[in-house]
């Protein structure tokens, strides 16, 4: 409307809006946020998003960007990104990786310390991604084909703690990828192209640019129904873990490497295998893969004095009736 100062919303603000009003913990007024911005379509949308609402909420905003150090291109990206924050008047922070990084998964890992330092150092309490439905799409795909269970198919939650002072927080998982392209396009954003998105060397890839159109042959609409399964999913990981963790408590003793099997007997499978992994996650070095959960899950009725191969680390579990106990 001409002369009129009211914000000339697009469909996806309002969208976001609810979205923020039904999960009101997600951002709340006046949270700080630190966004992640890699340049690509959709934490750029993420950005124009949260600064358009800011007078609204209330919020104090800051950008971080991670240079992996990975592509020839990474120190322009994150120019691009650094110059957008000072056009928008918005805090810019930025973690450069002492050496290029090995891969997406150390990548990633190096990812969310960086931007956990950054968040912690600078006193933020949130950090926000972009991950859209269709990334919570692709991970539950992802995960199935690797085999990774429920906890698994429950791809990409709302939210959760990073550290005891920081969550990481995704608010457009209800948002998909070709409407953040649309709004970059509308505004005319400075989209960072990624070349390696193109690249079908990685399975992650494969699925955005082979199996999600192939399944979308069979049915448009397969990403927003694969998101809300994995939303759905989310719920009853949640349920069986606090059963789990409730009897946990009940069969483990506080800081000693065993378990009171008879206590277990009873219990649904599904919970023997959670008490189970909970157990070896506190106990082990690293996280238990399915097979050492199962070995261990098969203690629960075996003969006394049975017990597992070694670990990795050279620790087993055997039994001890009415103990399952781990040899350090
Ligand atoms: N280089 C970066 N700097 C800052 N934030 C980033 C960077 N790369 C990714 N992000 C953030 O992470 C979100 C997801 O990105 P992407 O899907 O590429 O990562 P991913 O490795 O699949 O992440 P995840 O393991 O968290 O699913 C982006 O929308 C953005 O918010």
């Amino acid at each position: 409307m001409a002369g009129s100062s009211k914000p000339d919303w697009t469909d996806l603000h309002a969208r976001f809006q609810a979205t923020l009003r039904s999960r009101p913990h997600l951002l709340p007024p006046h949270a700080s946020l630190l966004v992640a911005v890699s340049g690509g379509q959709d934490s750029l949308c993420l950005l124009k998003l949260l600064l358009d609402l800011q007078p609204k909420w209330g919020w104090q905003l800051g950008v971080a960007h991670c240079d992996h150090q990975m592509r020839s291109d990474s120190a322009a990206n994150a120019q691009q990104v650094s110059d957008l924050a000072g056009h928008w008047s918005i805090q810019f922070y930025q973690k450069t990786a002492n050496r290029p990084l090995q891969g997406e998964s150390a990548a990633r890992s190096w990812r969310y310390s960086a931007l956990i330092a950054l968040a912690e150092i600078h006193g933020f309490s949130r950090v926000v991604t972009g991950h859209t439905k269709s990334d919570r799409a692709e991970t539950l795909l992802h995960n199935l084909i690797r085999g990774s269970g429920l906890d698994g198919l429950a791809a990409l939650s709302w939210q959760r703690p990073l550290t005891e002072t920081v969550q990481l927080v995704r608010p457009m998982l209800e948002i998909g990828r070709s409407q953040t392209a649309q709004f970059c396009q509308q505004f005319q954003l400075p989209i960072w192209e990624d070349p390696t998105n193109q690249d079908t060397r990685y399975t992650r890839n494969q699925i955005r640019l082979h199996l999600i159109p192939a399944l979308e042959t069979i049915n448009p609409q397969v990403q927003t129904h694969l998101a809300t399964t994995a939303e759905l999913l989310q719920a009853d990981v949640e349920y069986l873990e606090s059963l789990a963790s409730h009897l946990y408590t009940q069969v483990t003793q506080p800081d000693l490497p065993k378990l009171n099997r008879k206590l277990l007997t009873d219990a649904p499978l599904s919970l023997q295998r959670r008490v189970i992994r909970q157990f070896l996650l506190r106990w082990l070095p690293h996280a238990p893969n399915f097979a050492q959960v199962e070995k261990v899950t098969q203690l629960i009725d075996a003969p006394n004095r049975s017990q597992t191969d070694p670990f990795p680390g050279g620790s087993l579990a055997h039994v001890q009736h009415p103990w399952i106990e781990l040899k350090l």
